[in-house]
């Protein structure tokens, strides 16, 4: 086993590597205990809730996957095991043992209840009243404290999980680790879905397993916030404390149009007094322009952001291309595609291997194919996310595989030109092929 669990005061327990690894290497796997998609959720509200069916659709991850904890809890006839009867009951260890029922194994995760109280209570107003009369409110009250402690996202964003493992892994802004989800696909087979974490960097024995519960590309004003609203605690991370310069509140320098960024960590949103440019070293600290620069980045004065306040390394430019990438023409994209892998490169640098800069090379590798005649660009861009694959999950991983035989296709296309042409050529919108020209120029 190359993990196993630690304890310390500041975030309980958590996992850490029992051996040395190697960025790349396979921490484990595992199945979820509870997985539900939108879909069962939308369902379950109707089935256990009187007045919740108009936000069923957009339920948070917590409340998603704790409507699956509670039907288990009803089918299993009443108040099933109470937190800790695991130790008490069962002398097997409980993320482990395969004859402990579902419910008693979740009482091996632990939830933060007075945190939670609140919104717990919300939902069990509105609970219909013979499930009311079969739960009580302190039993509902700690299962949806556990669900909202551990929960994970599942399906894309669409679903939500709870593994035992997993969940034991702390969260930090700048992670050792990171975890997919993977529904059928590489190792995982047809109608499985598990979680999957690997290394991120050489780790040491004794070394924390951290994954990032949400984006790394955003300021620490926002992290801290997303972390406190959605899951309820104060990040302590290293990078949260260490306080460097905010690198994804980039604006464009007045003088030379470089990166300007606040030299120290903001805990406020616009809580800056001063930015330096990275490339030719200008200070601001007008507070007037300081001041047009903060109500553009709050986007009060959209037209002005576009005319160049922000600098295509803030993170509110970065986010809105990453997540409308699809949306745009392959050429157009092709173009955006280079300052979003520079940005997240200043963050994370791209030799050192992470995901997004995968993931970010394999999107420029499908818009290369959607582009005519540029089978050889496309094989050349295929073997450079596999290359990216290879440094974050190893040679072996699926997605470096998958991208070596589109790296192959690619190049056999282009061999055979009119093959290449019937496969893909007729969907090439003008527009896109166009942008594609003018961005090779
Ligand atoms: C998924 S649980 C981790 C397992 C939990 N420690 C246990 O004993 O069951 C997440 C909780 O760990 C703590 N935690 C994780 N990462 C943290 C961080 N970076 N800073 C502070 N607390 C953190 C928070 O209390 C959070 O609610």
């Amino acid at each position: 086993m190359v993990v196993r669990e630690a304890w310390r005061p500041e975030v309980g327990r958590y996992l850490e590597v029992s051996r040395a690894v190697r960025a790349g290497e396979l921490l484990f796997q595992e199945e979820p205990l509870f997985l539900s998609s939108r879909v069962e959720s939308v369902a379950l509200v109707e089935e256990l809730f009187d007045d919740l069916q108009e936000e069923a659709w957009s339920l948070p991850l917590a409340t998603q996957v704790f409507l699956c904890v509670l039907k288990e809890l009803l089918d299993s006839g009443g108040q099933g095991s109470e937190a800790g009867s695991v130790a008490a009951g069962c002398a097997c260890e409980a993320s482990a043992c395969e004859a402990c029922p579902k419910l008693e194994k979740l009482a091996y995760l632990k939830g933060h209840v007075g945190k939670w109280h609140s919104s717990a209570m919300m939902l069990y107003q509105g609970l219909k009243a013979q499930v009311a009369e079969r739960v009580s409110s302190e039993r509902f009250e700690e299962l949806y404290a556990t669900c909202a402690t551990n929960a994970h996202e599942a399906d894309g964003g669409d679903g939500a999980a709870l593994f035992l493992k997993g969940s034991m892994a702390e969260h930090s802004c700048r992670p050792t680790a990171f975890k997919q989800i993977r529904a059928g696909s590489g190792s995982v087979p047809q109608g499985e879905t598990r979680l999957v974490v690997h290394a991120l960097r050489d780790l040491d024995v004794g070394e924390a397993i951290s994954i990032s519960y949400i984006p790394e590309y955003y300021p620490t004003w926002l992290r801290q916030s997303m972390l406190q609203h959605g899951f309820n605690f104060q990040c302590g991370c290293e990078r949260c404390l260490s306080g460097g310069a905010e690198l994804c509140c980039c604006f464009v320098c007045p003088e030379c149009e470089g990166p300007c960024c606040p030299p120290g960590a903001v805990y406020e949103e616009g809580a800056y007094e001063l930015l330096r440019c990275e490339d030719c070293g200008l200070e601001l600290h007008d507070t007037e322009l300081l001041g047009a620069l903060k109500r553009a980045e709050r986007c009060e004065e959209f037209a002005t952001t576009m005319s160049g306040k922000l600098h295509p390394y803030h993170f509110k430019i970065f986010h809105m291309y990453l997540k409308h990438l699809d949306q745009v023409p392959a050429g157009t994209a092709l173009q955006i595609l280079p300052q979003l892998q520079e940005a997240f490169h200043r963050l994370r640098p791209v030799e050192k291997g992470h995901p997004l800069h995968a993931q970010l090379a394999q999107c420029a590798a499908e818009c290369w194919e959607k582009v005519e005649d540029e089978e050889q660009e496309a094989g050349l861009a295929w073997l450079r996310a596999a290359e990216l694959y290879d440094l974050c999950a190893g040679p072996a991983s699926a997605d470096a595989a998958q991208c070596c035989r589109a790296a192959q296709r690619a190049t056999a296309s282009g061999q055979n030109d009119a093959t290449w042409r019937g496969h893909t050529g007729s969907g090439m919108d003008e527009v896109g092929r166009r942008d594609a020209e003018s961005a090779r120029r």
